[in-house]
């Protein structure tokens, strides 16, 4: 990987640690510490890899720079992130590299080519191993270097637990409904991107149901309310479970969930809706036994509001638990059922 010219000096540096920290989103300030790092390091490449729980690679974003001089002969950088999340693979040199960092839970460097290959543990609080940072460069670092990608991680790594925190519900440990505000936006902006004239982005479809644990009430009545925190819990391990990598699951509010899939098509989505209303339906509960969800789902278009989306799916499930509860039903079906009447605007409090 050929070298870049250093454009960074401290002050920019600082800016950019300072947009940083400002950012509330957490995607975004995972591509600001690769924007802010790979000038530092003065690399064309530099990546970062998110995992899970079980160590798996979820998503992986790529940062790529390169400096060119202009007819006139001025100096330009441009850049480019690619965000990945439906394809977890690896090339096997970078997996060995991140397998070695997951056991020794240190940074590791080795020859590869014509230079070498970095890579830096992320360390979220509590000592959770959740990603790496990984690049390649010709010349090995120095230590005031070292020092300096130590320094920017462990500053990128407190304020990514501060915001992951505050946007993850307590009980159930999902991401909970401001956390979906700021996604959804995102989401939607990244849809709209895709369908632009002359993307050339894959086209993905996105599907959101709204989940709702039916007669959840009465749980707690019967059984008192840490049992019913308990069968909030298992839901929502169950439907997390269910869920593949790229898929979103959010605590929406009481016993409600949303889930942001993706699917190819409608037949796609509703096999996958109805695998999750069958996770919860064939668990056998401690005390309280058979526990239902009802759900409804639709297309997560970006030519629609997210509010309107929302509405929809919520409609759809208003529909589910009129007919008899423990089903997940569609709500352009239920349209052209001439069961649910289109309205444009939405009536669901979103936000
Ligand atoms: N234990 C527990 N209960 C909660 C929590 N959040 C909301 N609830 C309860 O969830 C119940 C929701 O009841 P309803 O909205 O009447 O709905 P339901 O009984 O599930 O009935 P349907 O949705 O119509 O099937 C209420 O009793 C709330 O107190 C929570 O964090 N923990």
């Amino acid at each position: 990987m050929p070298s870049q010219r250093r454009g960074s000096t401290l002050p920019s540096m600082l800016a950019k640690l300072g947009a940083m920290t400002s950012i509330r989103e957490l995607q975004l300030v995972e591509q600001s510490l690769l924007r802010t790092l790979a000038p530092l390091l003065g690399v064309a490449e530099t990546s970062l890899y998110r995992t899970n729980e079980h160590h798996q690679v979820t998503h992986k974003l790529h940062h790529y720079r390169s400096d060119k001089r202009g007819p006139d002969g001025a100096a330009s950088t441009t850049e480019r992130i690619d965000d990945i999340r439906n394809d977890a693979s690896v090339p096997p040199h970078i997996s060995a590299l991140l397998d070695y960092m997951r056991l020794l839970k240190q940074p590791s460097r080795r020859t590869h080519g014509q230079g070498y290959l970095f890579g830096y543990p992320l360390i979220h609080g509590g000592g959770q191993q959740c990603g790496y940072f990984v690049f390649e460069r010709e010349q090995d670092l120095t230590p005031v270097e070292e020092a300096v990608i130590a320094g920017v991680l462990k500053l990128y790594t407190n304020h990514y637990t501060l915001l992951d925190t505050s946007q993850r519900d307590r009980l159930t440990g999902l991401r909970n409904r401001y956390s979906l505000e700021l996604n959804l936006d995102r989401l939607w902006e990244e849809l709209a991107a895709q369908q632009a004239p002359g993307a050339d982005a894959p086209q993905q479809a996105y599907w959101l149901g709204i989940l709702d644990i039916d007669h959840f009430k009465r749980v707690n009545d019967q059984y008192g309310h840490i049992i019913g925190d308990e069968i909030l819990l298992l839901v929502a391990r169950l439907l997390g479970r269910t869920l593949r990598r790229a898929d979103l699951l959010y605590r929406y509010g009481g016993e409600e969930f949303i889930a942001v899939v993706v699917a190819p098509d409608l037949a796609g989505a509703t096999a996958l809706f109805e695998r999750l209303r069958l996770a919860i339906e064939q668990f056998t509960f401690p005390q309280v036994g058979r526990v239902t969800i009802s759900g409804g789902f639709c297309s997560a278009t970006p030519t629609l509001l997210p509010g309107t989306v929302l509405d929809r799916a919520d409609r759809a499930l208003y529909q589910a638990k009129a007919a008899g509860r423990n089903r997940v039903l569609h709500y352009d079906a239920l349209i052209s059922q001439g069961i649910l009447d289109e309205v444009e605007c939405g009536t669901i409090e979103l936000f």
